[in-house]
């Protein structure tokens, strides 16, 4: 175990806070220390004689002084603390004591005293006041006053406004620490101590102290194990049935995060709960304990039954939503199949192009149905079908498709394009030529991460077409078919073989399984010959094969048979390659399962880093967090939605900007990053949510299309090696794709079909047909038996431990 060391001393001053987090930086004045004497003499720096006098350290010695950092609140100037930690060096600022925990030492003495009661935390109290404070209530004043308001009254001359405001800030003082002090007695880190107390206050301890599991629901970060830590501390035993129902709970949340079902058999979250409950513990829970809460949990209405399945609420009404909107939007009467064909003969005279007869029947049900699917793999025209749809629809309602033109008029434009990521939404405004936005920003997703637009306040379009459906999770396409006014016809675009949605559910694959809506499949590919040969790898992928050719060098695709070990070296070499002959980490992505491993993304991330942008002797400006050091010039990626500054998640940028605190007026570290010139500003505590992109995820690059696509393949990749995620990433590559690695391990891949994922959207669209619903053996059961009942058992999670739903 890492040694401990303790630091005391006077506070000086603060040199960085982030009120976000709670990361603080500060120096103090030792007065004591428990620190291996060699390194506290690299940390030490001598104090100004002056600043020694006017705190009152008047002794004829040498003070020294040293900066510590870590999580703890705005401590007090003058005052003394002890803190516990190490003295570390960082590789930019030099020594410094990192800070594990830190308590307050009462202030003693008399000029101590003075000097705290007058500094600039108690307000109009100056020094000749503070003297008569001390003088009146003696050199344990502060107890004295937090034991007894009325002590102040004795105080000479004190007005009654001041004695208030005094106490007021010695209570507000004393709580913060009185709170923190315990919850570092919980040894939980420092961070999470500032992140608890910034979000429960002053309440943090009772809180905590009645359920502690509820920082699993408020606490980001806090998972199930975190939370059990603490309830271990605070007495509360194994079989408390707050424990279970927080497992259960969590456990069914990660299952919808993780795996991407939308609901669970009641055996499958019984054995996964399980598994988490009774870990590393002697006194093992049984089923009936975990039925038990299961059926509470059943009765606050936190978990949904239907059946045999258990939803968290929220995905169950989503999907029901799903199928009451899109059967709602189907109520709109059908275009006539004569008007269509009139239609479709002027679309063919006046298009250049020659549409294959599924393209053209793609267009027709398109025009036809109210809601419609169009699927297909790359290249196989779904991008030209669009445009066809686009122009025929204008003919059919005798609309022009210029945007300027309803500028004036009271009409607004009929049509919105979308898609769910921002580049997916981009390369549709390239190739219609019409402003498509994100779905998110169509429905009006606001800076308190609510969307504007609703059931009651729907979306006023007559026609909308969603590109790269694929990538629809259940809640978003709640959502948007919410949105959607009976009336308005409403085309989904994607391609079903690629990755599901990042979020739970299987929206496009389940709708079109369902039959429910009328779909077009293209199947043939319309690219040219001799730039297909990644097509033609995708499709081989889509059937579960690799070509024969697959290690021939063709003009887009180039197979580097390499051992594990050698994969970042011959990386290296290819980039490097590129790089002389003129491309930019703009048109080479590298796209790998993980972030962990040698041939995980950070690693990769780190030794691209290096060579597109490195350190130059012109001090390139650079910012280090963590383990990250951006440096003007990086690409980067964002990992989470930020709608006040309209980036989301997966969007890539460039950092052009790096101000230090000292060169600007909030006195705080920024990064400005730009992003398709938005420019973005980050404070440090919020660089968590940037990364390097020249490798990144094959799930954040749904929806992008690079030039050159790199993608590593290594039996260190395990259960990410499937098929889907393989052919995402090849299908990613515009105009070569370059796979290193072990032949086996893409064998391996494309034969794996993957997680089936457990969702019942088409099972909702069968039943209506069938005007049915979902029995419920499982109440019924109970009520009658009061045993237990093995259900059904073709998805048990053999073997499949909670730390698998930790990989990517
Ligand atoms: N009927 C056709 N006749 C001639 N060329 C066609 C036809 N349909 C499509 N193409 C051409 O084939 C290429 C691929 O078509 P398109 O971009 O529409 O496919 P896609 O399914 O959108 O592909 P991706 O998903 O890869 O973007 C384009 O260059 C397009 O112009």
């Amino acid at each position: 175990m890492e040694e401990v060391n303790s630091i005391q001393g006077i506070f000086l001053d603060s040199i960085f806070f982030n009120e976000e987090n709670g990361f603080s930086i500060g120096t103090i004045i030792v007065t004591e220390h428990q620190c291996p004497e060699e390194q506290i003499q690299l940390a030490y720096k001598v104090v100004d004689e002056k600043v020694c006098e006017a705190i009152g350290l008047t002794e004829n010695k040498t003070y020294y002084k040293v900066t510590v950092s870590g999580y703890f609140p705005k401590l007090t100037e003058n005052k003394t603390y002890r803190f516990k930690g190490n003295l570390i060096k960082h590789p930019k600022y030099g020594w410094q004591f990192q800070v594990n925990a830190y308590e307050s030492i009462a202030v003693r003495g008399k000029s101590s005293l003075v000097h705290y009661l007058s500094s600039d935390i108690f307000e109009g109290i100056g020094q000749k006041t503070a003297e008569k404070i001390v003088e009146t209530l003696g050199d344990d004043a502060i107890n004295v006053i937090l034991n007894n308001r009325e002590a102040l009254e004795k105080v000479p001359k004190l007005s009654k406004k001041l004695a208030d405001k005094l106490y007021a800030t010695l209570v507000d003082q004393q709580g913060t620490e009185q709170i923190l002090a315990p919850l570092y007695g919980y040894d939980l880190s420092p961070k999470l101590v500032m992140k608890i107390f910034k979000r429960y206050q002053y309440q943090a301890l009772e809180i905590i102290k009645e359920n502690p599991y509820r920082l699993i629901e408020d606490i980001e970060g806090v998972g199930f194990l975190r939370a059990d830590e603490l309830a271990k501390r605070l007495g509360i035993s194994l079989d408390d049935p707050r424990r279970i129902r927080a497992a259960l709970l969590y456990v069914l949340d990660q299952i919808a995060i993780q795996r991407g079902h939308t609901y669970v058999y009641h055996k499958q979250l019984v054995q996964s709960a399980l598994q988490y409950l009774n870990q590393k513990s002697a006194q093992l829970l049984d089923f009936s304990q975990i039925d038990q809460q299961i059926q509470s949990l059943i009765q606050k209405k936190k978990i949904y039954i239907e059946g045999e399945f258990l939803f968290i609420p929220l995905l169950v009404n989503s999907e029901k939503g799903i199928v009451e909107s899109i059967l709602r939007l189907q109520t709109k009467d059908s275009i006539n199949d004569k008007e269509l064909e009139e239609v479709m003969k002027r679309l063919v005279k006046e298009m250049s192009i020659t549409y294959s007869k599924e393209q053209e029947e793609a267009i027709q049900m398109a025009l036809k149905y109210p809601v419609s699917i169009i699927t297909g793999g790359p290249g196989t025209g779904k991008t030209t079908v669009v445009q066809g749809i686009l122009k025929a629809y204008s003919l059919l309602h005798k609309i022009t498709l210029d945007p300027s033109q309803y500028a004036t008029s009271e009409k607004k434009f009929p049509i919105a394009l979308a898609a769910p990521t921002g580049r997916a939404a981009k390369r549709m405004t390239e190739t219609t030529t019409l402003k498509a936005s994100t779905i998110h920003r169509l429905l009006g997703y606001g800076v308190d991460g609510v969307f504007q637009h609703d059931e009651f306040s729907q979306l006023d379009y007559d026609l909308i077409i969603i590109d790269e459906s694929s990538m629809l999770d259940t809640l978003l396409a709640f959502q948007l078919f919410q949105c959607i006014e009976t009336g308005a016809q409403v085309i989904l675009v994607g391609d079903d073989n690629q990755l599901p949605s990042v979020g739970p559910g299987q929206v496009l694959k389940d709708l079109i399984e369902s039959g429910a809506i009328p779909l077009t499949r293209l199947t043939t590919v319309h690219r040219q010959a001799q730039d297909s040969s990644i097509i033609a790898l995708a499709h081989a992928v889509k059937n579960n094969r690799l070509p024969n050719d697959l290690r021939e060098k063709k003009t887009d695709r180039l197979y580097v048979e390499s051992p594990h070990q050698q994969i970042p070296l011959y990386l290296k070499k290819i980039v490097e390659n590129a790089l002389s002959k003129g491309y930019t980490a703009n048109d080479v992505q590298v796209l790998v399962p993980m972030y962990r491993g040698e041939c995980g993304i950070d690693a990769i991330n780190e030794m691209l880093q290096a060579i597109f942008n490195p350190p130059d002797d012109s001090n390139k400006r650079e910012m280090v967090f963590g383990q990250r050091i951006f440096r003007i010039g990086d690409k980067v990626l964002q990992l989470s939605n930020q709608p006040e500054t309209g980036v989301m998640n997966g969007d890539v940028g460039e950092v052009i900007g790096i101000s230090y605190k000292n060169e600007n007026e909030e006195k705080e570290d920024r990064l400005i990053a730009c992003f398709d010139s938005k420019e973005v500003s980050y404070k440090k505590g919020d660089l968590q949510n940037l990364t390097h992109a020249y490798c990144v995820s094959v799930h954040k690059s749904q929806g992008s299309e690079y030039p050159i696509v790199i993608l590593p393949m290594t039996h260190a990749y395990h259960v990410m090696l499937q098929k889907k995620l393989i052919y995402t990433a090849i299908t990613r590559a515009k105009k070569s794709l370059i796979i290193i690695g072990e032949y086996l391990a893409l064998d391996k891949g494309v034969k794996n079909e993957g997680d089936e994922r457990q969702t019942t959207l088409k099972l909702r669209f069968e039943m209506q047909k069938e005007h049915t619903t979902i029995t419920n053996p499982f109440e019924e059961y109970f009520k009658e038996h009061g045993i237990p009942f093995e259900y059904l058992d073709e998805v048990e999670l053999e073997g499949v431990t909670p730390y698998d739903f930790m990989d990517e």
